[in-house]
């Protein structure tokens, strides 16, 4: 396809003669800069690096080669992820090449569900420092050490990721091992989105934890400290996001991981004024979007007579949180510009469920077991006039709701049981839509494996974390579905891409959107539907991760020209008609530069 040309091409544009200023040790423990085995004589000769290395020369692929080997010497998921992290530390494009290659296999081991036990057990396993750590207690010093990581070493910067790690993953509060998701999400830019990694910054905002587990625990490396909140956490999250708009002011500065009240506060609070993204709610919610699109879509080639759209289902969601509420926000403004339906009414077609049931107004301007409605919840809380009484659980409001589309990011581990299933079915869903995106694995709300068994084929599934293809018997044939990666992971590296080209000065919902329909349009599902090939029921409702960097390719394209619709670009002159071979441009690859010594050349 076009967008794999794209980066072919890319690759031969992308590796100029670098002018490199560092010698020595300093070079070989620079990982930007560092080749190991693969700097050549000459090189080695004018970077003072010749008695430094065994004499042979390696190529790239002779090192992935080997790499890989030791690699696959630990058996061990964790191990596996310890060996990459320490790769890092020394040699980037090694790193991002051989993760490149195994893209498939290494995603888990780098991202979810492995990276999740890396970050409970981040003091244990703790090495070597990355990133910029903000700790709430030298908040005095903040810009200081901002400086210092950055702009007094030269550093362009285009995206920053951060984290305050109360809501990491599924696994909750983390303190400072929280450092390791906004580094796991700036990787993915990277080896997805293509964005270049000396210009992204990982930032750990450390305001204490509430994890007692982690305040007991003698080898913690956080600041040990019950989380500050109120007012001062706003001053301090305040002091950084405006020191990144005074030195970075084209910069994307995105959310991971907040927990959901300030990450829906946060965002309102600077969506006007700087390019900022919230990925649990906003990506989340994109890849959720484009997934249920292409479900849809799917679903109407098997339906006799009256076909689908976004505003026909009926739509329960598990979880009322930042993930919960941004694929409902999303998906309420979707069908509230495609089916011209007012935002109120789009809401009606929405059941929250949390901790203690069904969300509903239980009066004072409070909402059933997730507190105030003001804000994030508005619009989703169902009227208790509608007769709800008490805990209305999953298995009640499925039976009296009948919905079509069941999505989870609850966390609770097998909430939608056979009986929940089951009942979707009986209320006349022929091809139930059920999402359990809870990440890690063990956490999804259902086995995709379950899922299909309980509907005999009839299902259409995506989950959060990679899970395997489904064999099965349906009709007396054995048939293989695969099952899609509902990950935001499958968007926002494209969508960050595409900001970051374009330099934009604020990311819309319109930007976002554009992005979601361009990986809707390359769902496989759909694909193949074009493509008039009858036998598509087992295919994907999302391409493959495998596919995910030409996929992003193509979101990051669409978003820019979105934005230079828009009038939003920081890029001068840039038109619409630019941005495909901007992009080709721009598009980071793992390939070591020739290198030509020189004292006033780069350091950093
Ligand atoms: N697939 C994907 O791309 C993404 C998946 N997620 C996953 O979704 C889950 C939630 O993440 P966030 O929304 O960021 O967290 P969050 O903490 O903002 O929200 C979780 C919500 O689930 C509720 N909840 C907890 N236990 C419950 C139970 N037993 N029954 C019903 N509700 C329950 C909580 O009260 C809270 O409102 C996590 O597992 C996370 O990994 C989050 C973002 C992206
Ligand atoms: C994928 C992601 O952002 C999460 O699980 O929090
Ligand atoms: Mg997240």
């Amino acid at each position: 396809m076009a967008a794999s040309r794209a980066l072919q091409e890319a690759r031969k544009h992308a590796i100029p003669t670098a002018r490199i200023a560092l010698r020595g040790e300093s070079l070989l423990t620079n990982p930007r800069y560092n080749k190991g085995t693969s700097f050549t004589h000459r090189e080695r000769k004018d970077f003072g690096l010749t008695g430094r290395l065994p004499s042979g020369v390696n190529t790239l692929d002779e090192q992935i080669e080997r790499a890989y080997e030791q690699l696959s010497s630990r058996h061990d998921p964790l191990r596996k992820n310890t060996f990459l992290q320490s790769l890092k530390d020394q040699n980037w494009v090694l790193y991002f090449a051989l993760v490149s290659k195994h893209l498939k296999e290494l995603v888990p081991i780098i991202y979810t569900p492995t990276e999740a036990d890396a970050i409970a057990q981040y003091s244990h396993l703790f090495r070597r420092s990355e990133g910029l750590y903000l700790t709430f207690s030298d908040r005095e010093t903040m810009e200081e050490e901002f400086l210092e990581q950055t702009v007094k070493q030269g550093r362009e910067i285009d995206l920053v990721v951060c984290t305050d790690a109360e809501a990491i993953l599924g696994i909750g509060d983390q303190g400072v091992g929280g450092i390791a998701i906004s580094a796991a999400k700036s990787v993915m830019y990277t080896l997805i989105g293509g964005v270049d990694p000396a210009r992204s910054l990982s930032v750990m905002l450390d305001v204490g934890t509430d994890s007692e587990k982690l305040l007991n625990d003698r080898l913690y490396v956080g600041w040990k400290h019950k989380r500050v909140r109120g007012e001062e956490y706003d001053q301090f999250l305040d002091k950084f996001v405006q020191l990144v708009r005074k030195y970075y002011p084209h910069s994307l500065l995105h959310f991971e991981d907040f927990a959901a009240k300030n990450a829906y506060h946060l965002l309102m609070r600077y969506r006007n004024q700087h390019a900022v993204f919230n990925d649990d709610i906003q990506g989340t919610g994109a890849v959720t979007l484009a997934c249920l699109m292409a479900a849809i879509g799917v679903a109407n080639d098997h339906a006799h007579n009256k076909k689908g759209s976004l505003a026909s289902q009926r739509y329960v969601i598990m979880g009322a949180g930042s993930a919960g509420l941004g694929i409902a926000t999303q998906i309420r403004d979707a069908i509230a510009t495609a089916d011209h339906v007012s935002k109120e009414e789009a809401c009606g077609k929405f059941w929250m469920v949390d901790r203690e049931g069904l969300v509903y107004d239980i009066g004072e301007g409070m909402a059933k077991g997730v507190g105030e409605i003001k804000g994030r919840l508005e619009g989703f809380v169902r009227s208790a006039d509608e007769g709800w009484k008490g805990d209305v659980s999953l298995l009640d409001v499925v039976k009296q709701v009948k919905p079509t589309v069941l999505i989870g990011c609850s966390t609770a581990a097998g909430a939608f049981s056979q009986e929940v299933i089951q009942a979707m079915m009986d209320g006349g869903c022929e091809r139930p839509i059920v999402f359990p995106l809870s990440n890690p694995s063990r956490l999804v709300e259902a086995k995709p494996e379950d899922i299909m068994n309980w509907t005999n084929g009839r299902a259409l599934v995506a989950t959060g974390s990679p899970f395997p293809p489904v064999k099965m018997h349906v009709d007396g044939r054995e048939k293989e579905f695969r099952i899609a990666e509902c990950n935001n992971a499958l968007i926002y590296p494209g969508l960050g891409f595409g900001a970051v080209l374009a330099k934009t000065k604020e990311l819309t919902d319109k930007m976002i959107v554009a992005g979601a329909h361009r990986l809707a349009e390359l769902s496989p599902a759909i694909r193949r539907r074009h493509g008039k090939n009858e036998d598509h029921a087992g295919e994907a409702l999302l391409p493959d991760f495998e596919e995910a960097p030409k996929i992003n390719f193509e979101i990051g394209v669409a978003v820019a020209e979105e934005v230079v619709r828009e009038g939003d670009s920081g890029v001068d002159g840039l038109k619409v008609t630019d941005v495909r071979e901007r992009a080709k441009e721009k598009v980071w690859v793992p390939l070591y530069a020739d290198y030509e010594y020189d004292p006033k050349g780069e350091v950093w």
